[in-house]
């Protein structure tokens, strides 16, 4: 039985939870509530031993000690600076979590999963409208899986970006790679944003599923038996891995490599894929393994939460860089975007 959602005209967060509020649930992109019936139900039959796509990439890790947070910014902000000049660390940061545009395979219905298909053009487009929404907050690093359509999206999104800082991608992946992409200007390391590319944040690896149209294996398998497949939090597909595996790695890269640096003050975007989003929203959000069943993300839509006194507060899409209510949020966001606008002026 499906889920009957209330969609926006392009609906980008949806959540059963009536308690969740939004600062944005108008326009373009806003999150919705969605009704789901009582006794959804869930085989709990195991479909497939799952196998995780994991170990194939490297991690790149930032470290939170490296350089503190986001005043590092030669942008100054106010809040962050004492008398005698040093800076104490932001109280507050953003958190802006975005799935990748549409990719080719999301454009033919088909599984993708682990497959490292790039965007269409659509998507590239859908990449540089989420840019525009972010352009006025602050990005100190960006974590994005290793797969090319969270990347594509992330540096895609940053050509908007009115701070014109250079994204550079991280490369980790051996001794040679990380000596051989060493910036040996602090002036410029300071003009630029790292780009940690991660495996732990692809997308659920969907097993014998990948490359196959739902379409046609909602025909063949019937619509109940795909809708488990995707949506359960616990059943993997075939040789794939469930909601539950890919939190497993998803979340704990999260809490390990990502909280520290917005503990250290420093603004996060993450870009990444339907599943290893959800699994971390649930996460932030702390849902229910039910709950979490009605979450969709739809592609390219930019959600932001702010980060403050050790909880995520959810705060929505912002629907556009004008919008003035998007910098109301916080002090540190709208001192960020006051100074943002003196550099242009
Ligand atoms: O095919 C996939 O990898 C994912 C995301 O596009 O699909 P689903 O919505 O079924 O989780």
């Amino acid at each position: 039985m499906a889920a009957t959602s209330l969609h926006h005209a392009i609906g980008s967060f949806h959540s059963h939870r009536s308690n969740i509020s939004s600062g944005f649930q108008n326009g373009i992109g806003s999150f919705s509530v969605t009704i789901v019936p009582k006794g959804f139900g869930i085989d709990s039959r195991l479909i497939g031993r799952g196998s995780s796509c994991s170990g194939r990439w490297t991690s790149g890790v930032v470290h939170a000690s490296s350089s503190q947070s986001s005043v590092s910014d030669p942008i100054q902000l106010p809040s962050n600076s004492n008398t005698s000049g040093s800076r104490k660390k932001s109280n507050e940061t953003a958190l802006i979590l975005i799935r990748h545009g549409e990719s080719l395979w999301n454009e033919k219905n088909l599984f993708t999963g682990c497959v490292d298909v790039p965007l269409t053009q659509k998507g590239v487009d859908e990449a540089i409208e989420a840019g525009k929404r972010i352009s006025n907050i602050p990005v100190d690093v960006i974590f994005t899986s290793a797969l090319i359509r969270a990347q594509m999206t992330a540096m895609l999104a940053m050509t908007q970006h009115r701070r014109k800082k250079v994204p550079i991608i991280k490369h980790e992946e051996s001794k040679q790679a990380t000596e051989w992409s060493q910036v040996y200007s602090e002036e410029t390391e300071k003009q630029s944003i790292p780009v940690v590319p991660a495996w732990q944040l692809n997308e659920r690896m969907y097993g014998e599923l990948q490359g196959l149209n739902k379409q046609e294996t909602a025909d063949k398998f019937g619509k109940e038996k795909v809708h488990e497949w995707r949506r359960s939090y616990d059943i993997p597909p075939p040789n794939g891995e469930s909601l539950e595996m890919c939190a497993e790695r998803a979340v704990a890269y999260f809490k390990e490599q990502i909280e520290p640096q917005l503990l250290s003050g420093k603004h996060v975007m993450i870009a990444a894929h339907g599943n290893s989003l959800r699994s971390i929203i649930m996460y932030l959000d702390k849902l229910t393994s039910q709950e979490v069943i009605s979450l969709e993300l739809s592609t390219g839509i930019p959600m932001l939460y702010i980060f403050k006194e050790g909880k995520f507060i959810r705060r929505g899409s912002p629907p556009a860089p004008s919008e003035p209510g998007v910098y109301a949020y916080t002090r540190t966001l709208a001192n960020y975007r006051q100074k943002l606008d003196e550099m242009v002026n």
